[in-house]
């Protein structure tokens, strides 16, 4: 296995009713460069550079189930907030997996996230929907329309995956189960031209009222999205990101409008416009 220098954007999952299967790749990146070292040494630089890399951290877990041992140098520079619903876990377990020179890193990251819709948008880029089955992952690319645009508001506070998943219900009722399965396959279709898109698709019963407990702010977010034109809003992943759906003509008026609404809200949360992301995981130099 030769070592790398590689780039992954991170993503945002679900997109509302398309718990742990739907997801679109979004152009903020973490590159990821190995090399041979006597013993394991890690520069985080970015957004995970508040990160302390030690024995139990994902990272290191990751180096050893790769290598079997821990002799090499990481260097890890990312834009991807962390536990805020960008995919910061998914982007940095496939960028050390091809890093390192693995053959799969798509099949070592799925093995490493509870779910695959992150990696999968993260190592294709564009959109995807995506399962684990007994047999394997089944992953299948979905059209995105190019004018399709996202308006993220980031809020300072995380919620780590880990956390908001423990805020799910056991079960779900029939009706709330048919309610999320009619919205994720009409959006699944709907991506593809943005004129199809209506605020009902990007509708869930499944997990966000739960984690709203968490982060209640996020219940005035989404209003803010819609109010602002949003053809859709959600949580982006687990949180605590909330992104608003719109298409190149409205995203400068969009970002504006929620740009005020913070402003008065006294929320102050920095709001960012993404285009998606269509390159996935690449290359950038090998040894
Ligand atoms: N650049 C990075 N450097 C070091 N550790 C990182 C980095 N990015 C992610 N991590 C690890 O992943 C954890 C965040 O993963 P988590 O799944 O909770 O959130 P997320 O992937 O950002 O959000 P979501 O899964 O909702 O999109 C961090 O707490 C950290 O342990
Ligand atoms: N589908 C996952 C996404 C986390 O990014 C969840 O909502 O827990």
């Amino acid at each position: 296995m030769g070592f790398k220098s590689v780039r992954v954007p991170g993503s945002s999952a679900n997109l509302g009713p398309g718990f742990d299967t739907l997801a679109l790749a979004v152009p903020l990146f973490l590159t990821a460069k190995a090399y041979q070292a006597d013993s394991f040494e890690v520069e985080l630089h970015g957004e995970g550079s508040s990160e302390t890399v030690v024995g139990n951290h994902l990272i290191h877990q990751l180096v050893i189930e790769v290598l079997g041992h821990d002799r090499v140098g990481l260097i890890i520079d990312s834009e991807i907030p962390l536990a805020r619903g960008l995919g910061s876990s998914a982007a940095v377990t496939l960028g050390v997996a091809a890093a390192l020179g693995h053959p799969d890193p798509l099949g070592v990251a799925l093995d490493f996230e509870s779910h695959p819709e992150n990696v999968a948008a993260s190592y294709y880029g564009g959109g995807v929907a995506a399962l684990v089955a007994s047999s394997g992952p089944v992953i299948r690319r979905i059209a995105v329309d190019p004018l399709l645009r996202l308006v993220v508001i980031i809020p300072p506070d995380r919620l780590t995956t880990e956390a908001a998943r423990r805020l799910l219900p056991k079960t779900v009722s029939f009706g709330d189960a048919v309610f999320n399965l009619s919205r994720a396959a009409l959006l699944a279709v709907s991506l593809g031209h943005v004129e199809d898109l209506v605020p009902e698709l990007f509708e869930d019963q499944l997990h966000q009222e739960a984690r709203a407990a968490a982060f209640p702010e996020s219940r005035q977010l989404l209003a803010m999205l819609l109010e602002a034109g949003c053809l859709g809003a959600s949580w982006s992943g687990a949180g605590t990101i909330c992104v608003g759906f719109t298409d190149v003509d409205g995203v400068e008026r969009v970002h504006q409008r929620v740009e005020e609404a913070m402003d008065s809200s006294g929320l102050g949360y920095g709001v960012r416009s993404l285009a998606v992301d269509l390159e996935g995981l690449i290359t950038l130099g090998e040894k």
